[in-house]
Formats: C-alpha cells, sequence, structure tokens
C-alpha cells in the first residue's frame, strides 16, 4: 500500500483492490473534462484574437473605465494564450471531491468557501459528494462563470494539499491526473475517508491506484527537478501559501522537499500578489549546478519573468565564478573580519602603482604665473583629510580634488591677497580653472586618485606584503598568505578566474568604492501596471522570456522578495552579499543545518540576523524525507549523529528494500569507480552521481569517460542540493576529512540517492570485512 512506510498521516491509502474496468472508465470520465477544458481555452482564444483585432482599429477610444476593463480583459485571455501556447505537459492536474461545507456559503468562484463539512454530511457511514473541483496550472471559467479549472494557487485548491486521513476537512477523494497536452493518460486516487460509504450522482465512489505520491517519487531522475504541483504534502502547502510578510524560515532534513517549496513558493507568492512582486524575486542557490538543475520548475508552474535564479557566484553583475578556494582559504575570505581588510585595501589601493604607472608623489603646476608645487608629505596629508569618514573612495575623489586646489591656493598666497570677499571669490575661481585646465593636472590626478575598480582592488590584495598592512591584526600571517596566493590568480586589473568566494569580496568591495552607477535601461513595463495586455500577446518576441528574465535580473540590485536556499551555507561575507539585494524585501530562507559546509555557525548567524533585519520571522519545519528510501537514509543518520548530535533525522516516506553497497578500492581508485558507475548505470533508468573529494574532481571526470552522459562526477561541495537515483560516495573518509565541516559534507553526499548508494572506501576508510568504512559503522 502506499503509506506503509510514511511515518506520518500526510500520505493517505487507496484501496487494496479496484474493480474491472474501473481505471479504464475514470481515466475516460476526466478525458471529458479535460476536453471540455479545451473547448472553453479555445473559445477564449478566439475572443482575445477578437478584443486585440478591436483594440487595435479602436485604438484608445471610449471612456476610461470601459478601456480599463477592455485592457484587463485582453490581459487575461493573453496569459491564457501564452500558457496554453507553451503547452504544458499536465495543464490538468489534480481533483477533489467534497462534502457539502458547514455554513452552505459559496465564494466567487461558486465553491463552498468553508473547509469543514455541514453538520448533516455525514448519515451514520453515508456521505454524498456535494462538490467536484478540478485542480490546474491555471484557473479557467465556463461561459457561465462556474469554475472548470481552479489555480493550484487559489485558496479553493488548498484542501488538495492540505487534507489528510488525520484532517481531511471536506475531502473524500483526492485524484491526481496524469496528462500529456490534450490526453489524459490515466488516475490515481486516494481516499482520505475511507470509512465512509460515499456517493457521487447516486453511485458509489470509484477509487482507483494507490496513491500519486509513491508513483512519482519512484521515476527516474534526470538532470532537471520537476515540479511536485500534483503531489504537494500538507507541511509543504502551509509553507508555499505562508503570508509572505516579513521573514519566513524553513529548516528541515535532506529531501524534505525544501528547494521545492521554495520554488513554489515564488510562483505562489506572484500569483497572489503580482503588483507587489512586479519588483522582483531573486531565488539564491549555492552552486550553478543547483541552478541548472532547478531552472525548469518555474517554467513549468508558468512562472519565470519575474524570478530570477542566481547562484552565488554570479550574483555580482560581469562576475561568473568557476572555482572553489581550499576550505582553509575559503574560511578566511568568507569570514567577516574581511570586512575590516577590504574597508582598509580601498584605502590603501589609491597608493598601488596601476601597471608602470608609478604614484606621483609631487604636484608641480603653474597658476598665476608661478610655479606652485606640493610635495609627498604634503600630498600624504591632503589623502589622510579626504579619506576620513565612511564614505565611498571613488565619490571622494571631487572632495580630494578640491582640498588639493585649498593647498595650492593657500601656496600661492591667495588668502592674504584679497581682502574683499567677491574678489577673492571670482580670483580663486579664475586661480581653479587655470589649473584644472592643464593638462598635468588631470594627469596627476588620474594617477593619485584613480577610479578603483573592485577587481582591481582584489588584484592588490594579491601582493602579499601589502596584504599584510591591511590585514595587521585581523589576520594572521598564514592567512594573509594563503589569501594573497590564492588572489594571485588575477591579472593586475582582476581578471582572471573568481573563486565563488571572490564574488562575495567584489561585492563589498563595490559598496565600498561606491562604483558611479551605470545608466539605467528603461525599465520593463509590466503587464499588470499597464493593463494593456498587448505585450503578452505579441506573437513574435525579439526577446525569448528566459533573456528576458536575466535582463531583469541583471538590472536590480533590489528585490521585492529574496528566496536562500541552502541557507546554511552562506557565509557571513556572503550573507552580507545577498542581504544588499534584499534591503526592503521580504523573505523565504531554507536550509538544514546539518548539512551546513560552513565552519563557524555563530559567525555566519548573526550575518544572517544582520541580513534579515529585525523583521518578524515565521518558522516551519518539514519532517519526512521524500527523496531517500529508509535504507539510505539509515546509513545517512549514523553520519549525522557524529556530524550533529542529537540532530533528528527527517523519516523516509518510502522503502526500497535495497541497502547501500560497500566496495572496496583496492590499488586502483579510478576503476573501481568507474566499474560501480558502469554496474549502477545498468540497474537504474536515470542518473548516477559519483561524488569525490574536492581535490579529486578533475581525475573523476576522466574515470567517468565514455560512460554516457547519465553518470557525472561531482566534488563533494557542489553535490549540495542536487539528487540522482543512484549515487558512488567515494572515499568517506578524505570527504570528512576535507574541512572542519567535512562531516557534514559527508551527510549531505550519503543523502542524494533516489533508489541506490554504493560507498566506496578508498586508502583512509578503514573498511571492516564487509567494506563498511570506520565512519559509518554502528
Ligand atoms: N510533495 C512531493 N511530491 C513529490 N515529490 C516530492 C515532494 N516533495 C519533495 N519531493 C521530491 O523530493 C526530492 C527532494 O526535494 P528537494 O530537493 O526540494 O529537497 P531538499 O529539502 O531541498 O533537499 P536537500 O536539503 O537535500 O537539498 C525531489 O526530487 C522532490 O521533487
Amino acid at each position: 500500500m502506499a503509506a506503509q512506510n510514511a511515518t506520518d498521516a500526510q500520505v493517505a491509502t487507496g484501496p487494496a483492490t479496484e474493480p474491472d474496468g474501473v481505471r479504464d472508465r475514470e481515466t475516460g470520465a476526466e478525458q471529458q473534462h479535460l476536453d471540455r477544458v479545451y473547448r472553453r481555452l479555445e473559445e477564449k482564444i478566439h475572443e482575445a484574437e477578437f478584443l486585440m483585432d478591436d483594440a487595435a482599429k479602436r485604438g484608445q477610444v471610449g471612456t476610461p473605465g470601459a478601456l480599463a476593463e477592455r485592457d484587463a480583459q485582453v490581459f487575461r485571455a493573453g496569459v491564457h494564450l501564452n500558457r496554453l501556447n507553451s503547452e504544458f505537459e499536465d495543464f490538468l492536474f489534480g481533483r477533489i471531491d467534497l462534502l457539502p461545507g458547514k455554513d452552505g456559503k459559496k465564494g466567487p468562484d461558486g465553491a463552498y468557501t468553508s473547509v469543514e463539512p455541514a453538520d448533516d454530511a455525514v448519515r451514520g457511514d453515508r456521505a454524498e459528494i456535494a462538490e467536484t473541483l478540478h485542480i490546474g496550472r491555471i484557473g479557467v471559467l465556463d461561459a457561465d462563470y462556474s469554475p472548470l479549472v481552479i489555480d493550484w494557487r487559489a485558496p479553493a485548491a488548498a484542501p488538495f494539499y492540505r487534507a489528510t486521513p488525520v484532517a481531511p476537512g471536506r475531502v473524500v477523494r483526492r485524484r491526481v491526473i496524469r496528462s500529456k497536452g490534450r490526453k489524459v493518460l490515466g488516475v490515481e486516487d486516494d481516499l482520505l475517508r475511507p470509512e465512509l460509504s460515499t456517493t457521487l450522482d447516486g453511485r458509489a465512489l470509484p477509487v482507483v491506484g494507490d496513491g500519486a505520491l509513491m508513483a512519482a517519487l519512484g521515476q527516474a531522475r534526470s538532470h532537471t527537478m520537476r515540479d511536485i504541483v500534483s503531489s504537494i504534502q500538507a507541511e509543504q502547502d502551509l509553507v508555499i501559501r505562508a503570508p509572505a510578510a516579513s521573514v519566513t524560515e524553513v529548516e528541515g532534513g535532506p529531501g524534505t522537499g525544501k528547494t521545492a517549496v521554495a520554488l513554489h513558493r515564488a510562483a505562489y507568492l506572484l500569483y497572489q500578489d503580482r503588483r507587489r512582486y512586479a519588483g522582483g524575486i531573486l531565488v539564491v542557490s549555492p552552486t550553478p549546478l543547483l541552478v541548472a538543475y532547478t531552472e525548469g520548475v518555474l517554467p513549468s508552474l508558468g512562472e519565470e519573468g519575474q524570478v530570477a535564479v542566481r547562484a552565488l557566484g554570479s550574483l555580482v553583475d560581469g562576475a561568473e565564478a568557476d572555482t572553489y578556494d581550499e576550505p582553509s582559504v575559503a574560511r578566511v575570505k568568507g569570514s567577516a573580519r574581511m570586512v575590516k581588510v577590504a574597508r582598509k585595501a580601498v584605502r590603501g589601493a589609491l597608493e598601488v602603482p596601476a601597471g608602470d604607472t608609478p604614484v606621483p608623489d609631487r604636484l608641480r603646476v603653474v597658476a598665476f604665473g608661478g610655479r606652485l608645487e606640493l610635495d609627498g608629505d604634503e600630498l600624504r596629508r591632503i589623502r589622510q583629510v579626504a579619506l576620513g569618514g565612511t564614505a565611498p573612495v571613488n565619490l571622494l575623489r571631487p572632495r580630494a580634488r578640491r582640498l588639493i586646489l585649498d593647498a595650492l591656493w593657500a601656496k600661492a598666497g591667495g588668502p592674504r591677497r584679497y581682502t574683499d570677499p567677491e574678489l577673492a571669490a571670482e580670483a580663486r575661481q579664475a586661480f581653479d580653472e587655470d589649473i584644472t585646465t592643464e593638462q598635468v593636472f588631470t594627469d596627476f590626478l588620474d594617477a593619485w586618485w584613480p577610479e578603483l575598480t573592485p577587481r582591481r582592488v582584489l588584484a592588490c590584495m594579491a601582493d602579499e606584503r601589502r596584504l599584510a598592512r591591511w590585514a595587521r591584526r585581523v589576520l594572521n600571517p598564514r592567512e594573509v598568505r594563503q589569501v594573497a596566493r590564492s588572489l594571485s590568480r588575477l591579472d593586475g586589473r582582476g581578471h582572471g578566474p573568481l573563486s565563488v568566494h571572490d564574488v562575495a569580496l567584489l561585492d563589498e568591495l563595490e559598496t565600498l568604492l561606491g562604483v558611479a552607477p551605470r545608466p539605467r535601461r528603461p525599465r520593463e513595463v509590466d503587464p499588470l501596471d499597464q493593463l494593456t495586455g498587448l505585450e503578452e500577446l505579441m506573437p513574435v518576441r525579439s526577446e525569448s522570456r528566459r533573456e528576458r528574465a536575466e535582463r531583469l535580473a541583471e538590472e536590480r540590485r533590489d528585490y521585492a522578495h529574496v528566496i536562500v536556499d541552502e541557507a546554511q551555507d552562506l557565509t557571513p561575507m556572503q550573507w552580507r552579499m545577498v542581504g544588499r539585494r534584499g534591503r526592503h524585501a521580504t523573505w523565504t530562507v531554507v536550509g538544514d543545518p546539518a548539512q551546513s559546509s560552513w565552519s563557524d555557525p555563530d559567525e555566519a548567524a548573526e550575518a544572517r540576523d544582520e541580513a534579515l533585519g529585525t523583521r518578524p520571522r515565521r518558522r516551519f519545519r518539514l519532517t519526512v524525507n521524500y527523496r531517500n528510501p529508509a535504507e539510505i537514509a539509515e546509513l545517512a543518520a549514523k553520519v549525522l549523529a557524529l556530524a550533529m548530535p542529537g540532530t533528528e533525522s527527517p523519516s523516509a516516506v518510502r522503502s526500497t528494500g535495497v541497502t547501500p553497497r560497500f566496495v572496496v578500492a583496492g590499488d586502483d581508485l579510478g576503476a573501481a569507480v568507474r566499474a560501480e558507475a558502469a554496474r549502477l548505470l545498468a540497474e537504474v533508468e536515470g542518473t548516477v552521481g559519483v561524488v569525490v573529494p574536492m581535490g579529486r574532481r578533475a581525475e573523476a571526470r576522466g574515470w567517468l569517460a565514455g560512460l554516457g552522459g547519465r553518470a557525472v562526477a561531482l566534488g563533494s561541495l557542489e553535490a549540495k542540493g542536487l539528487e540522482y537515483d543512484a549515487t558512488v560516495v567515494v572515499s568517506p573518509a578524505e570527504i570528512a576529512d576535507e574541512s572542519p565541516a567535512g562531516l557534514r559534507v559527508l551527510y549531505v553526499a550519503l543523502t542524494r540517492a533516489t533508489q541506490r548508494l554504493t560507498v566506496l572506501a578508498g586508502e583512509r576508510d578503514d573498511p571492516d570485512e564487509r567494506g563498511v568504512p570506520d565512519l559509518l559503522r554502528d
């Protein structure tokens, strides 16, 4: 039965047997409904085309009210048209059959509003279905305004997700409909009130299948995540629909659906208040791999334009991190101590010669017919005064320029020469013009107070002696050496491969430098602001939706809502970077402390608190593991006990009967990994992930060469958030030893598989006679 492994009451039970012919009959009934929906949508398309035509003919003639109404209709029809054209695989996916509502009241969509059944809904053990609602990716009303399909995000759809056998509310039967385009492929039912003998239109309510959740979880995985819209569970639905005010914090172990929930929440927020979130939703993901993995989910939910999904290494415009620092270097670069170093660096970098041009140590100009000079000491003093306070360094150049002119004016005896203030002002103006129009002066200023870029300052930090000066009493000499060495990958202008942690530093430096704002492209017009609807209906687009989303993300620095996935991994510097993008935002923050690869949780918590400010927080916990079968979850729990003693594992919702396999590598680690990956490829239909210590990433790709696209090798830190049908975890001890957070990273690696897990013991693992590494023994 579907629910036999479920550890809470979330998964409803289905029948043990089903009478012959019922499945076909029920599938046919849903087909009829889907046909009706498509007929209605076609009518709406014709209406939309007519309205567009009409709008084009009449231009803006009519009363403002009538025009607004017409535009709204065009807009709505346009949205339907677009969504329909994007060929949803399963546009219609759910149905609930409900008892009558308690107070008999119905909402504007014709559905009962009460979640509780009427007092007389059940007589003895008998009941009659009073209402049937179909749930889909968009809402569709019939010509008489009765609901043909309810949008999954509408309040009336909530019972589809929330009802459980313990608290079924009015739901008697929940049905998941599998369809592709216009064809219904099958149905799966959950019966929430099995104790009742329920009728629908006078006939016994038929029940088909074992429930949809198990069917969904057992499916083979591809390299992209699927949406879970047809099987969102009650505790997840509470998070998705939580009011957007302030901060929503969600914790839960591996596989509890945090990423899925975060993405569905973005779609829900847009549905619920599109105007507010036209300001953009930012989803921050830890790695580009996870961005690529989750990229398709929002488009499949009909949303993408207003949502930017970005990796931590690509949050700064023009930067694309493609390397990882050694854990010990990352620990320094990510630490909040770097703020102090960066403050010194942006000031100190003014004194670093750019290329062959030395920083001038004197200024000689001719003014009022005489030669004037400022020497090195005088210039140093002026620089010190100009840099006083905390204003961004690049914006202080005008102040420095003025101070230099003041000093020259004093040298020229200007203040003494003129007693009449008006004359003095005029003379001073002429004096300034004399100097500032001279090439010598502008060349001097460019060399003495150049406009600094964040990359240039980062490059300046590659010099160990210089960095030691800027990091005095903040970093120890070893840390200075490590950071400087890691930055020596960059050229003098800061170009070269950036690490993920360099990007947060760049963002900090950019704030401290105050880079002059670039001219903005005109702001994107939001169709709902305008309600012309015509943008949505334009048949030919010069820009794809994806391009538009990317462009918007690039232009935005401040978002209306920020969703942080894998929040446990953000370093203090990354929290500062993300915080700058959500100064006025509401937030959803999802994560699992037990999976954190950051070694100083207290420091990160402080930075997180700073980023989220004093906004009130609502906390949720997800408790059911939908990814790992119980057999794999049990093994991972052993590492969890070492990594974070006392932390509870989420309970696995299913078991496969297949226990993890242990293999000892022998002399040739690569050959052993390759053989195991090949074996697993033959066993599962979908993907195989080989998780290796970070230092073995490159060689591991070689080991898998020629095995095809279903098998991928990835470093332990890259495995974050991803999942595979089967995984091979290579050298647990090596992964655990990689950093102070190594055991937690190993826990992540062990929780990636949906079906099969092989642990391959390397040299350091000390396997027993069964091949079980010491870290994984009882
Ligand atoms: N209600 C659901 N119905 C079907 N599948 C689900 C449901 N909830 C989660 N899943 C599936 O479980 C898997 C794990 O989900 P997800 O990656 O969102 O979990 P997570 O909590 O972010 O995990 P981790 O912390 O390990 O990254 C995914 O394949 C997801 O599609």
